[in-house]
């Protein structure tokens, strides 16, 4: 069977539970939910009273419900200030819908219960310990931006088997992964490079050296991206000056949806709740739902929760299973859990896979094997067409579950769509594959270089809205330019480009972004350690100087509508993000293995 989408059921129940609270609040009255009657597993949960307690539960189970129960239990019957009950989670979803399922049981009082996403409560306390010297937190594209300039402004070799790589892409985001993974282990660039020299993998040892520029690149710039935010804020938990006030001001931490969280977030949860802290701590997790390996989730942590949350004399953190499935009917439980049970078990967890049907009955699991995707939509929308006309089932009560998106899944929105099946797909395209991001950033790289952009690039942005131009329009221009068959092999714009480069004189100099870095250090005072984001001129980095040159030069006389002029003295207008006085560096720490 397909998939909508991956999170179509979770997100149409989320939905139905905002629709319902939504619901409540009658005439501005709101009205507060019972609470479900809960299982005895979850009871256990809701009563736990000390020290840490992992709870294992598979889909369904209930686990976000005991963790709801649990924060209004020590609210309104244990007596516990709400702001003193944290409650974390690893995504933004999840943030949204837990924040509103306790406001739904606990009303007004639930906005005083911290509910954050591991990266907004580091946001919240880096924020609150530079309040008066603001850094900000880059996004992913960002980053990469940044990674990329420091790359260009790099001037020592690669090994030679990597050099025709870097500068490309793919390059660029596997260093990414490698700064991102060294920070979630908590390492720092130095035991990056010993890694690399004990194990004989010079790569290792230059993306070290690399790793060492971007961060101080970022602090120079003042900025930090999110695994860097994670680390510096587990450095001021490590130090009790700053980590033991603000572990003083939870009583309980409840964690939802471990299998979720990077070893750093494990780590970091081990800071706030060290096995000396006489706070609740009470976390749930399904290890067979980990859907964040690409960013480094390691189901690993719940295996490590136990030794992880040792208490003074080594005994291991208590474990509580679940056993109730309140979601699904018996039969459609049966044929999940009956899949998941064949999976290798994390060593040392008690077994969570097959829990006992709850009170849902009704309902049947049919298998369908079928001979190709068109004849797997045709039956999706038999089905669901039959589901709807026989049996009355309405439309936003069905839902299609995808591997993943593709021609295939196109193939099935079209099948549906000629069906008369009205479908409504939540939309979970990052926001950097969002055309319109896509094109404005497309537009940032080449504007900050690199020296030789792509034909191929240029014609797509003078195609995309931005440059306005239609297919045919190109073609004319291109008819118009070129003539000679060097320009034929070169193609589109850049043709354009090299010819009124000729007529202003070479628009290109050494790499913006090489002098950019270079400029850093230059200001810092000593090479490699840039300490500001400011040229020497006192002129903001920003993304584009004031006056364009290069690229932009070219396009604003170029292009044939006005957009570019304005773009081009916008960007280059951005006012700069930071004062001199900010210029103290952070000092990193010795590594923190996770
Ligand atoms: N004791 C209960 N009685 C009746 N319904 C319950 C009970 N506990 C949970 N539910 C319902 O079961 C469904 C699943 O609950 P919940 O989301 O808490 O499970 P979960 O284990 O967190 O699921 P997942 O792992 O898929 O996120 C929800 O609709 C919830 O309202």
């Amino acid at each position: 069977m397909n998939r909508m989408d991956g999170t179509a059921g979770a997100s149409s129940i989320a939905l139905a539970e905002q629709v319902a609270a939504e619901d409540r609040r009658l005439g501005g009255v709101r009205l507060l939910d019972a609470g479900p009657v809960l299982d005895v597993d979850q009871q256990v949960v809701v009563d736990h009273e000390r020290g840490p307690l992992l709870v294992l539960g598979a889909s369904g189970t209930g686990k976000t419900t005991a963790l709801v129960e649990s924060a209004v239990s020590l609210v309104r019957h244990r007596g516990v200030p709400p702001e003193c009950v944290l409650v974390l989670t690893f995504s933004r979803g999840a943030t949204r819908t837990l924040a509103e399922r306790i406001a739904g049981r606990l009303g007004e009082v639930a906005a005083a219960v911290p509910v954050l996403s591991v990266h907004g409560l580091c946001h919240a306390l880096w924020a609150e310990a530079h309040r008066t010297d603001p850094w900000r937190v880059l996004t992913a594209p960002e980053q990469e931006l940044r990674l990329r300039e420091v790359l260009e402004g790099s001037a020592e070799p690669w090994p030679e088997d990597l050099r025709e790589a870097v500068g490309t892409r793919v390059f660029t985001r596997e260093l990414r992964d490698l700064v991102a993974r060294a920070r979630q282990l908590g390492l720092d660039p130095a035991d990056v490079a010993d890694f690399g020299e004990q194990d004989g993998r010079p790569a290792w040892v230059r993306a070290a050296h690399l790793f060492e520029e971007y961060l101080d690149v970022l602090d120079a710039e003042r900025v930090l991206d999110y695994d860097e935010l994670v680390h510096r804020v587990r450095i001021m938990l490590a130090d009790p000056r700053s980590g033991d006030p603000l572990r003083s001001r939870w009583d309980h931490v409840l964690v939802d949806d471990l299998q979720d969280a990077v070893p750093a977030h494990a780590a970091l949860l081990r800071d706030l709740v060290p096995p000396s802290s006489s706070a609740g701590l009470v976390v749930t997790a399904d290890p067979d739902r980990a859907v964040y390996s690409f960013r480094g989730a390691d189901g690993g942590v719940v295996a490590r929760f136990g030794t992880d949350h040792a208490g003074p004399g080594g005994e291991p953190a208590a474990v509580h299973v679940l056993g109730t499935d309140h979601r699904g009917a018996p039969v459609v439980s049966r044929s999940v859990h009956g899949l998941t049970a064949a999976m290798a078990r994390p060593f040392g967890l008690p077994d969570w896979r097959a829990p006992r049907p709850g009170r849902v009955r009704d309902g049947a699991a049919r298998l369908v094997l079928c001979a190709d995707a068109r004849e797997e939509a045709t039956a999706v929308a038999a089905t669901l067409l039959a589901a709807h006309a026989e049996r009355g089932i309405a439309w936003h009560r069905m839902a299609v579950v995808v591997r993943s998106r593709g021609p295939e899944e196109a193939l099935l929105r079209r099948r549906l769509g000629r069906a008369g099946v009205p479908i409504a797909v939540p939309d979970d395209t990052p926001l950097v594959d969002e055309p319109a991001v896509r094109v404005l950033l497309e537009v940032l790289e080449t504007a900050l270089g690199p020296d030789e952009v792509g034909a191929e690039e240029l014609d797509r942005l003078a195609l995309s809205p931005l440059g306005g131009v239609d297919p045919m329009e190109l073609r004319r221009h291109r008819k118009f330019l070129g003539a000679s068959d060097r320009d034929r092999a070169e193609g589109g714009l850049a043709r354009v480009r090299r010819r009124l480069d000729a007529v202003q004189g070479p628009s290109r100099r050494p790499g913006r972004r090489s002098r950019r870095v270079a400029a850093r250090r230059r200001c810092c005072g000593r090479p490699g350690r840039p300490q500001t984001g400011r040229s020497a001129s006192g002129r903001p980095r920003s993304v584009v100087a004031a006056r364009p040159s290069g690229p932009i030069a070219t396009w604003t006389r170029w292009w044939p509508c006005s957009t570019w002029p304005v773009v081009a003295a916008r960007v280059g207008a951005v006012p700069p993000p930071q004062t001199s006085s900010r210029r103290s560096a952070i000092r990193r720490s010795r590594p923190m293995h996770g």
